[in-house]
């Protein structure tokens, strides 16, 4: 048989030619298969990779600030930039440029293959973006080894940097401007000192009790069958510190805070309640101003999409098995439907209002620590006439305790009379 095929290849052009092209195509069709397999095969035992996307919402970020801090974008020349937004308070960006507050431009590489050195070692990266309902954001690391202990250390070191920068700060969710179904995390706050708010006396105290009460009480809250959540409402005049405070309990016992404003443009009855339903463990959801979006029910402006009755169901529906608090604040608590504010909803109320004795001397002492100055100051001052953030402006702009009490128009005690004052505006 082969002496047959060895002969007729020999006499036969037309069969010598279709048998190579033959084994040519099976060569072909080996190598189809073979190369991939080849470039996996070396890739396994010749190249460390590590992968990480964005449903990770912690190493994600940790991994793509990391680089922005490090040599990783010395030599690449493609950029993702993103604004991040640098104040702590909730405000919105404008007031922010009024108080000088300037976004901060944020590089990352961009989509697409990099290859960079890092501490002498030659490595690569793949980021992939893909866009459909959500944005799905992919990193591929690699570098030649076998050693994972590099890209570990990478890792390593982008956790230890990010834990550094976030130990004194808190994080601050937004509802996810692609799908707002979600939160995505903004930004970092800066930690507020809960004693930095000068409440009433006890009232601070009050508050955290109750907070850490809630928090310590899970398994009650299991074996009543009741939805492990809580609501409070802050009231009072602008400027008491109700925002202040939710700010600096989240930095206390070191929560999560969710902004929502029902303004938002995605903020839909189909949306809302979703949202609520999938806030991160640990969270407090803020919701400034609620007076501001209802009245009789309707909504207050043509900016506002959500029902009242949309809003009021995905406030029983607030992720109650891991533990959520809802703060809700207003300047007008008379105004507010009794279905928002009955219990279940709302369980804890409390008044921020304007200084009283107690507020006006710890005010003072935040500037001047001198106790009994502190006390001639608040007995000088009429109770009740001040908003704490009133009387933080003008010891602001004061440089010396004897400019605090010409600021107010109060006579300068004794022992400070020779002080210079200088009140100008
Ligand atoms: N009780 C307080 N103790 C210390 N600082 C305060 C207090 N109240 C207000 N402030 C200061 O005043 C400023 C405004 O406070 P904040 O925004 O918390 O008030 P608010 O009651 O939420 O006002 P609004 O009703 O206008 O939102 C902040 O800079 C804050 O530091």
């Amino acid at each position: 048989m082969e002496a047959w095929i060895v002969s007729l290849a020999g006499s036969n052009p037309v069969f010598s030619g279709g048998l190579a092209l033959g084994l040519l195509g099976a060569v072909v069709y080996w190598l189809k298969d073979a190369l991939p397999a080849t470039a996996v095969f070396l890739s396994r035992y010749i190249v460390s990779t590590v992968t990480v996307d964005n449903r990770d919402e912690i190493l994600f970020p940790t991994v793509v600030e990391y680089m922005h801090a490090r040599d990783v974008l010395r030599r690449i020349n493609q950029f993702t930039v993103r604004a991040v937004k640098e104040s702590d308070a909730y405000q919105s960006l404008a007031d922010d440029l009024r108080q000088g507050v300037r976004p901060r431009a944020f590089l990352s590489p961009a989509e697409g293959f990099h290859i960079f050195w890092l501490d002498g070692r030659l490595m690569w990266m793949k980021r992939e973006v893909s866009v459909g309902q959500t944005i799905f954001e992919k990193i591929t690391l690699s570098c030649f080894g076998r050693d994972k202990s590099v890209l570990e250390g990478f890792i390593h070191a982008a956790i230890e940097e990010r834990v550094a920068r976030e130990l004194d700060k808190i994080a601050i969710y937004i509802p996810n401007p692609y799908t707002h179904g979600d939160w995505s995390r903004a930004r970092l706050g800066n930690n507020r000192r809960l004693a930095s708010i000068i409440l009433k006396a006890g009232q601070t105290e009050q508050i955290l009790a109750d907070l850490g009460r809630f928090f310590a009480d899970k398994a009650r809250y299991d074996d009543l069958g009741i939805p492990w959540r809580r609501g409070y409402l802050l009231y009072g005049a602008p400027g008491t510190g109700k925002t202040s405070l939710v700010t600096a309990l989240a930095s206390e016992m070191r929560l999560n805070v969710c902004s929502l404003s029902l303004a938002a443009s995605g903020i839909t009855d189909d949306k809302i309640g979703s949202l609520l339903a999938s806030v991160p463990p640990r969270s407090i959801i803020l919701i400034e101003d609620v007076d501001a979006f209802f009245r009789q029910r309707e909504q207050q402006s043509q900016q506002v999409k959500l029902s009242f009755s949309g809003f009021l169901n995905a406030l029983d529906g607030v992720a109650a098995h891991e533990g959520s608090v809802v703060f809700m604040t207003t300047n007008h608590p008379e105004t507010l439907d009794e279905a928002l504010v009955r219990s279940g909803r709302i369980d804890f109320r409390m008044e921020l209002g304007p200084c009283d004795r107690h507020q006006l001397a710890g005010m003072f002492r935040k500037f001047h620590d001198d106790p009994a100055l502190a006390e001639a100051f608040a007995a000088a001052l009429p109770e009740g006439a001040l908003s704490p953030a009133a009387v933080q402006e003008r010891l602001l702009k004061a440089r010396s305790p004897a400019e605090a009490f010409v600021r107010f128009d109060l006579p300068v005690p004794a022992g400070l009379a020779g002080a210079a004052v200088t009140a100008a505006d």
